[in-house]
């Protein structure tokens, strides 16, 4: 009884397509995109490309009669489609299988012709194939072979098509999907026909605009097995017709994504599930880290990091950029700690939250010691000078604060980015809050490791007055730490849906970009 499996067996009995796109390859692809378990007996095999088929052997019918004795027996059959049938005794073959197992669902695909034009039945086979026609639910020729299978002329026109659906339907018993995918003209609909219906001949029509692409090469095959899967849960040719048409509409646009061959590309026949292929263990998060590639390159070329690095960075940019990073790591501890609240797992609860705390930690040691001893120029948050002020970084223990005790305000950079992180926070995912926060882990840790590394190579010169704050760049602590938020973040990544997969790219890559800005501010703003 059709409309009861979930997961539809689906048998397709039909040519091989060694190029992938055509035959009982589309068909495996598109029961299990329809969400069905493929099965398939092969009735020839072809050599073919997207260009044309070469070559087509034909296995003694006892082997294909063996094949389908083979699942018959064992499995239970909810569908079946039926493809290219290569000669007449293969036809006779199927038929007595049929016959003998009447399964609930049969669509027959009347194959002819590849969308090539070369010929996949033999001439003399089409009035074996015609009887055939009977002990199908669902026939689906396209124009030509409508025409051949009533012996008249190919329609040239959606009336003349219909006309000859009708009587085909009438001749067989069937219902008949009359295609237009060989139509002239922007439109390319679609008929189910069905000229037995108890209340009266039915028409439905399915309309639908033509796309632009080469990429047609077993669009034929894909429709009538996904047709066949998706009727074994349905019960209902015009419900599964408007599934199977949607989801072929998908694969045909997405189609050259594919970029099969060099004549008519196949369709994409798991264009819907490409957001759900699983990624490996890190591949999202380099694919992140790729992105901000330029980014990057272009922090390594900013003055600060060359001036850091040679000493000869001024120093009043040197504190507004410590100023700044102790007013950033407040903000970006209560970041953490939203990340702790919103965190699955009681593992990652406690890492953010103890990077919550050695944020606030870091902040007070910057007041206790570099922030006491560099006197700092403080800014309002337009940038505007303030008054000259120097923090004692006594008894502050990271209270809340708003930039009026001496302490600097918040710099359009430092602003905007918190910003962006409490924003991410206030967004609700995890996994997009955790993207946000990483850039400041990670290429916080390139940098300072690239800085280090430079400078521990080189022999001592003297005086380098930044070389005792360089030297606190190379903390294993802090390396080890960001392989963990590397490694939660992919995790989320990987468990997300596209969309929020998407976001958390965003907030990853406006991260990135804060970095650089922030590495710039001091020359800005200083
Ligand atoms: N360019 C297109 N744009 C939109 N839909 C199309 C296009 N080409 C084909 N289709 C659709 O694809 C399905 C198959 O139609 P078509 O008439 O091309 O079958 P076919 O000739 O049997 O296919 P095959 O290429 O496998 O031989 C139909 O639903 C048709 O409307
Ligand atoms: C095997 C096979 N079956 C069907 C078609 C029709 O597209 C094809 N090209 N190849």
């Amino acid at each position: 009884m059709p409309g009861t499996a979930r997961v539809p067996r689906v048998l397709s009995i039909a040519g091989s397509d060694p190029s992938g796109g055509a035959g009982i390859q589309a068909d495996l692809k598109s029961i299990a995109a329809m969400g069905g378990y493929g099965m398939c007996a092969i009735t020839a095999l072809t050599a073919q490309n997207t260009r044309g088929v070469t070559a087509v052997h034909t296995p003694p019918p006892e082997f294909l009669a063996a094949q389908l004795e083979a699942v018959g027996s064992d499995i239970a059959v909810d569908a079946v489609k039926i493809g290219m049938l290569a000669d007449a005794e293969v036809i006779r073959t199927v038929a007595a299988w049929l016959d003998a197992t009447r399964p609930d669902v049969v669509v027959l695909d009347p194959v002819m012709v590849a969308t090539s034009g070369d010929r996949l039945l033999a001439p003399d086979a089409e009035e074996a194939l015609r009887g055939l026609l009977t002990r199908a639910h669902l026939i689906t020729p396209n124009l030509p072979e409508l025409a051949a299978l009533l012996g008249e002329p190919t329609a040239s026109t959606w009336a003349v098509a219909l006309d000859q659906g009708t009587r085909l339907s009438e001749r067989t018993g069937a219902t008949v999907l009359v295609k237009g995918g060989h139509l002239a003209g922007s439109s390319c609909p679609d008929a189910l026909v069905d000229a037995n219906h108890p209340e009266g001949p039915l028409i439905a029509e399915f309309g639908g605009e033509r796309i632009d692409t080469p990429n047609t090469h077993g669009t034929g095959c894909s429709l009538s097995s996904a047709l066949a899967t998706v009727q074994a849960r349905t019960g209902d040719w015009q419900r599964s017709l408007a599934v199977a048409k949607a989801w072929l509409r998908g694969a045909l646009e997405a189609s050259g994504e594919l970029e099969v061959g060099h004549g008519h590309g196949p369709v994409h026949h798991f264009h819907h599930a490409q957001a759900s292929v699983p990624l490996a263990e890190g591949e999202f998060t380099d694919s992140l880290w790729e992105d901000t590639a330029k980014v990057r390159a272009e922090i390594d070329a900013l003055p600060f990091i060359a001036e850091l690095d040679g000493g000869t960075l001024p120093e009043a940019h040197f504190a507004y950029y410590l100023t700044q990073d102790a007013l950033y790591l407040n903000g970006y501890s209560r970041v953490l700690a939203r990340a702790s609240a919103l965190a699955p797992s009681e593992e990652e609860q406690a890492f953010w939250a103890e990077g919550a705390r050695v944020c606030l930690a870091v902040e007070a040691e910057l007041h206790r010691t570099w922030l006491s001893r560099h006197p700092v120029q403080a800014h309002d948050a337009a940038g505007q000078r303030l008054p000259d002020v120097s923090p004692s970084g006594a008894s502050r223990g990271g209270a809340p604060r708003s930039g009026a005790d001496g302490a600097g305000r918040p710099g359009p950079v430092t602003k905007a980015y918190v910003d962006h992180l409490l924003a991410a926070s206030a967004s609700g995912s995890y996994a997009v809050l955790a993207a946000a926060a990483l850039p400041c882990y990670w290429i916080y840790a390139e940098v300072g490791s690239a800085l280090h590394a430079r400078h521990a190579g080189r022999p001592e010169s003297g005086k380098h007055p930044y070389a005792e704050w360089i030297g606190t760049y190379a903390d294993e602590a802090f390396a080890a730490s960001t392989r963990r938020a590397i490694a939660y973040t992919d995790a989320a990544g990987r468990r997300a849906s596209a969309p929020e997969r998407e976001a958390m790219r965003e907030a990853f890559m406006a991260s990135s970009v804060y970095e650089r800005e922030f590495f710039d501010a001091p020359r800005r703003y200083a």
